[in-house]
């Protein structure tokens, strides 16, 4: 028998009615007849007995598990919720125990997560930011060291807040939470409870599921307590003892008339008697260092860019960061620094201008083919058919040039490139459609395309390629003057757009570095816009002149700054990384995980594409030769000691060209000294063992952190 209360005065304005709901699967009746109301501004505790039915009704409210009998009532109008997608459009906001939290992602984008911000097509930082801190603020979180943190690196207490925050940010009118407090100390508990209750008091309606009778009945103002898929009670909390509802919970029923009105023992109320004052939400959150001095330090250490003003603190928090595990570029920087100091000491030619122009040229095709891997290893997948696909888009360019098909060079390029499209179209719906592994799907992809490459090539085995843009594009260079005014207008164009962005962000409070580094990144870009065109234009000919930028290199910078900013500022890329740190958590916030998976293989295909062009324009050649096995094992080993993870959901396109330029010195360098292939093979081989070692102590070093 149900042990129903008279007619709950909290829930006057119900939000939301349940009414007569049943859920069953197969023969478990995991809900029976229940009736329910949720009223706003009122934090109602659902409690029961392990396979009570909790965690089912909270399904059905979330649009997870579709009833089998009854309605929902939602503000007074009949609903169906057949999706988390229509539980969330009406402001249903779900907080999962595990929080879906994309570790990765700082808190600004997993609070935006699924919703961001654009502003002209891209990604609106700064109106997330203030958003995102307007939010925490409200929730007395002022005091979060930075809110571009990586999420990785809080607390659980402020893991949890975070999820709170973000269905305050997306002003939701029912806020499930289930086991709020699980794995949280007393003072992180206290934090969230706290947090709760001002959920409820900004009038949102919440339904917390907790075991924990003392948080129950810190925070409830009703609970509900299920048993065996029914509803027993729903009564104040002021009606309930603990006693009541552990008898409610065990046998569906209590015979203690009245209820002890005072708060249990062990109550977190209680426990602030005792111990004293409990420290603010503000406080916990940010585990407050003490001194001044220590809070600084703590900031510095986890953030530069908010707390930093000048350049010595901006470099002492770098190293703090560098020595936490996030050392960036660093170490491909220094390792690529090493390669040199040692090639030039072996050899005084590695160094000269001409070698040095050679290199970039020679290392061209596996930076352009790391960067289309990028993608696909952020995704915590790997593509390895993208060398022979390259080679598809090569030959299909090659044999279109021909004087007898007589297409122009740009139709041809266009086609070549679009065939490769399809093809990383074709493997990511297989593997995304059908749920096999991107390993196999593209290591058959791999045979495959070099079966169709030497179908294209025929008897003959070689395509050569006559037309003249197609191998200038390995082969030529701009004038010596184009090249300076190019770099001049690049430089110029990016030192503008950071000068300004850092100041605008400076100017309204938002994360920036201080104006001495913003200077500093401009300055080295500057030297380093000079230092090329310095190199390519001083004649590099034997018998005659030969200088100016490769036009090699503009492809590569091309596609540099395009990937970059597709990665960095598109909904795309952020659902990349998305997906890369915890793909359910993207799911959840209304990522579709199929389409940008495709699309990720589609890219990576489209630029395995260009490096297979640039690659038959070196050659001025399509062949048999190509060996498109051991360029996509360079373009994994050169993403890889880029510092891309192979884990998924760290890493940058840059780290394509950096790697692709380590692979290039090995091969010039060890090439200079006369060692053969196997040699470099070797060599190769151990670098990226030391890349992949980097990486793992590094991803201990912020787990530590
Ligand atoms: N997908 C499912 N398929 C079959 N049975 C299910 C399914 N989900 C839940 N059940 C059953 O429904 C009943 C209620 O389960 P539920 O998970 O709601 O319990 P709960 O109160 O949340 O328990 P706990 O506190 O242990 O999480 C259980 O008997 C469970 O085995």
């Amino acid at each position: 028998m149900s042990e129903l209360a008279a007619p709950d005065p909290a829930s006057v304005r119900p939000l939301l009615r349940l009414e007569g709901i049943d859920k069953n699967f197969g023969p478990v009746q995991a809900l029976v007849d229940i009736t329910l109301e949720v009223p706003i501004g009122k934090v109602t505790a659902l409690a029961g007995d392990n396979g009570a039915g909790k965690s089912v009704l909270i399904k059905c409210i979330a649009g997870i598990h579709a009833p089998d009998d009854g309605q929902l009532f939602w503000e007074n109008q009949p609903v169906r919720l057949n999706s988390p997608h229509e539980a969330a459009s009406l402001g249903i906001e779900t907080v999962y125990q595990d929080l879906a939290l994309c570790d990765n992602l700082d808190i600004v984008q997993n609070l935006f997560l699924g919703r961001e911000r654009l502003r002209h097509f891209l990604l609106d930082e700064e109106s997330m930011e203030i958003a995102a801190r307007e939010t925490l603020a409200s929730l007395a979180v002022t005091t979060v060291r930075s809110i571009r943190q990586p999420v990785a690196s809080l607390s659980g207490g402020q893991r949890q807040s975070v999820a709170i925050a973000k269905s305050v940010l997306w002003n939701s009118k029912l806020v499930i939470m289930d086991e709020p407090t699980a794995a949280l100390g007393v003072a992180q508990t206290e934090v969230v409870l706290h947090l709760i209750r001002q959920l409820a008091d900004r009038g949102v309606a919440v339904i917390v599921v907790s075991h924990n009778m003392n948080d129950v009945f810190e925070v409830a103002d009703r609970i509900a307590v299920l048993r065996l898929g029914q509803l027993v009670a729903i009564r104040p909390v002021t009606e309930m003892d603990r006693q009541i509802v552990v008898d409610l919970m065990t046998t569906g029923f209590s015979d203690r008339a009245r209820p002890e009105l005072a708060p249990p023992p062990q109550s977190n109320r209680q426990l602030t008697a005792a111990t004293g004052p409990l420290p603010s939400a503000a406080a916990v959150l940010q585990d407050e260092p003490t001194t001044a001095a220590a809070k600084r330090k703590a900031a510095l250490a986890l953030n530069p860019d908010i707390t930093a003003t000048s350049l010595p603190e901006y470099f002492r928090s770098a190293f703090a960061r560098v020595r936490g595990g996030e050392s960036g570029v660093l170490p491909v920087l220094a390792g690529l620094l090493l390669i040199s100091i040692l090639f030039q000491s072996l050899n005084p030619n590695f160094l000269t201008p001409g070698n040095m122009v050679n290199l970039l040229i020679q290392g061209s095709v596996f930076m352009l083919l790391a960067m289309g891997q990028v993608f696909v290893l952020l995704l915590g997948e790997i593509d390895l058919s993208i060398g022979y696909v390259g080679g598809v888009g090569g030959v299909i360019m090659a044999e279109l040039v021909q004087e007898s098909t007589g297409w122009p060079w740009w139709a041809a390029i266009a086609v070549g490139l679009l065939g490769c499209a399809g093809i990383g179209l074709l493997h990511g719906t297989i593997i995304t459609r059908l749920g096999l592994p991107s390993f196999v799907v593209t290591l058959g992809g791999q045979l495959g395309w070099l079966g169709v490459m030497l179908i294209i090539l025929g008897s003959g085995g070689v395509v050569p390629i006559n037309d003249t843009v197609i191998n200038n594009i390995a082969s030529g260079n701009l004038s010596p003057v184009t090249s300076w005014i190019l770099m001049l207008v690049v430089v110029g164009a990016f030192s503008a757009w950071t000068w300004l962005r850092d100041a605008r962000r400076r100017n309204t409070g938002l994360v920036a570095p201080p104006a001495s580094v913003s200077a500093l990144k401009i300055a080295a870009v500057l030297a380093a816009g000079v230092a090329i065109v310095w190199l390519c234009n001083t004649d590099r000919g034997t018998l005659v002149e030969i200088s100016g930028v490769p036009w090699v290199l503009l492809v590569v910078l091309g596609v540099l700054a395009a990937w970059t900013l597709l990665l960095g500022r598109t909904r795309f890329g952020r659902y990349v990384y998305a997906i890369g740190g915890n793909a359910e958590a993207a799911r959840r916030g209304g990522v579709n995980l199929a389409r940008i998976r495709t699309l990720a293989f589609i890219l990576a295909s489209f630029t395995a594409g260009i490096g297979g062009i640039v690659y038959a324009s070196r050659l001025r050649s399509v062949s048999t030769s190509y060996d498109g096995g051991t360029l996509v094992l360079y373009a994994v080993a050169a993403a890889v000691i880029g510092g891309t993870s192979l884990f998924g959901g760290r890493g940058k396109v840059l780290h394509g060209v950096l790697g692709g330029l380590v692979i290039a010195t090995i091969d010039n360098g060890m090439g200079l000294q006369g060692y053969s292939a196997p040699a470099k093979y070797v060599v190769t081989a151990l670098v990226l063992v030391a890349a992949v070692t980097i990486d793992a102590v590094a991803r201990r070093g912020r787990s530590r952190t």
